[in-house]
């Protein structure tokens, strides 16, 4: 048989396909911040740089960026200022079509904004985190909030992640609590791509779900390791929010991450502006979930009690009756994602299951 022949035939029998878009350099640990320039140089990705940093950011790395590749490259800073999230990523990308490349500087709004504004540009893009509180640091997935409800966008994967174990230690410890909160939740995430997969058929990657449940596992293990302004802590949690990252990259959605305990923290974006951070608010709703799920719920509050996160939404200033709300509108937000909150909650069993899982 010819090898055209053998070629058609295994088309015909194997037509799939995938592109995963993986960090090309991870480079985590103290002081790294400092090989930003031979970094770049290795990339090669142009002679201009838009560097995109927050108020407080900008002062606690962005500058500091600036400052090591001005030498080297047109370097312009981009202040994220403002309330209106969804202008300051249209101006980011106004600002990113004039530039070689794009370096994120800060926390998770900071990153999102620059992987989208890259993404929609086409320019290349290296995420510096100033804190270990999200999984978006090296995945290609962003999460926006819009007026009808949260979304997740393909973004650019950041070509390198830069995380100076140095500096994320010295952020708020809140922060960093916050990014443990966010990957631990990934256990209760995966329980809910395992039921929309038996279900409703959807499909299911098991090495991204392994990965993201390793991930967790990991984390818990260790709970007892993260402490405040630790670099060794630190360590730990950016090494496992890349590997999160990662596994949202390699299901090409952020399913592995991402499931009734986020919506529940979407949700209350829109119910509670401004009130707690985004991997606290997984977390919380992460116990909800477990619960439902029959699983460990109280190993879940222990953990982040041990790791210094909220456990009840009275500690992020929300009341009772608000997360019962946030509970039933979780299902409005992404239906098409179904979760063990699609699975007949009322806003009775929602009052019960907020009585007796959130006492302190
Ligand atoms: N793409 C993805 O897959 C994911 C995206 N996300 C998104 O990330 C966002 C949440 O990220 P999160 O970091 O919690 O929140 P923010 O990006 O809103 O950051 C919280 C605050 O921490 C400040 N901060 C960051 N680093 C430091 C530091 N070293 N010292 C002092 N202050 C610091 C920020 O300052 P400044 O004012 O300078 O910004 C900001 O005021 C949400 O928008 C969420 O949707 C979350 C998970 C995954
Ligand atoms: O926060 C995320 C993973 O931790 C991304 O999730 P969403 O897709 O729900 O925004
Ligand atoms: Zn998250």
């Amino acid at each position: 048989m010819s090898a055209d022949r053998i070629n058609l035939l295994r088309t015909k029998v194997f037509d799939k396909s995938k592109w995963m878009q993986l960090p090309r350099d991870v480079v985590i640990g103290h002081g790294v911040i400092e090989q930003l320039p031979a970094i770049c140089e290795d990339l090669d990705l142009g002679d201009s740089v838009l560097i995109i940093s927050g108020d407080q950011t900008k002062d606690v790395a962005g500058k500091r960026v600036e400052a090591l590749l001005s030498g080297s490259y047109d370097t312009t800073i981009f202040t994220t200022s403002g309330t209106d999230y969804l202008d300051t990523i249209k101006k980011a990308e106004a600002a990113s079509a004039e530039v070689g490349f794009v370096i994120g500087v800060g926390g998770g709004r900071v990153i999102d904004t620059a992987k989208i504004a890259s993404y929609n540009t086409d320019r290349h893009f290296i995420s510096v985190p100033t804190a270990a509180s999200h999984d978006g640091i090296a995945s290609s997935r962003a999460s926006v909030p819009t007026a009808d409800g949260n979304v997740s966008l393909s973004a650019e994967p950041p070509i390198a992640v830069v995380a100076d174990t140095e500096i994320i230690a010295s952020a708020p410890h809140r922060l960093l609590a916050s990014g443990c909160a966010d990957i631990m939740a990934n256990c209760t995430a995966v329980l809910d791509w395992e039921l929309a997969h038996r279900l409703r058929g959807e499909q299911l990657s098991e090495y991204a779900l392994t990965l993201s449940r390793m991930t967790a596992e990991i984390l818990f293990k260790n709970a007892d390791l993260i402490k405040p302004h630790s670099e060794e802590s630190a360590w730990i949690v950016t090494k496992a929010l890349v590997s999160s990252g990662v596994a949202m990259s390699i299901a090409g959605s952020s399913r592995p991450g991402s499931g009734g305990e986020h919506k529940f923290s979407h949700a209350l974006d829109k119910l509670a502006p401004g009130k707690g951070l985004h991997g606290e608010k997984c977390g919380i709703g992460a116990i909800i979930t477990m619960y439902l799920h029959g699983g460990d719920w109280e190993g879940i509050r222990d953990s982040l009690r041990k790791i210094g996160a909220p456990t009840t939404p009275a500690e992020i200033g929300i009341d009772d009756e608000t997360a019962v709300e946030a509970l039933l509108a979780a299902r409005t937000i992404r239906p098409e994602r179904f979760t063990i909150l699609d699975m007949g909650l009322t806003q009775e069993s929602a009052r019960e299951l907020v009585k007796m899982l959130y006492r302190e």
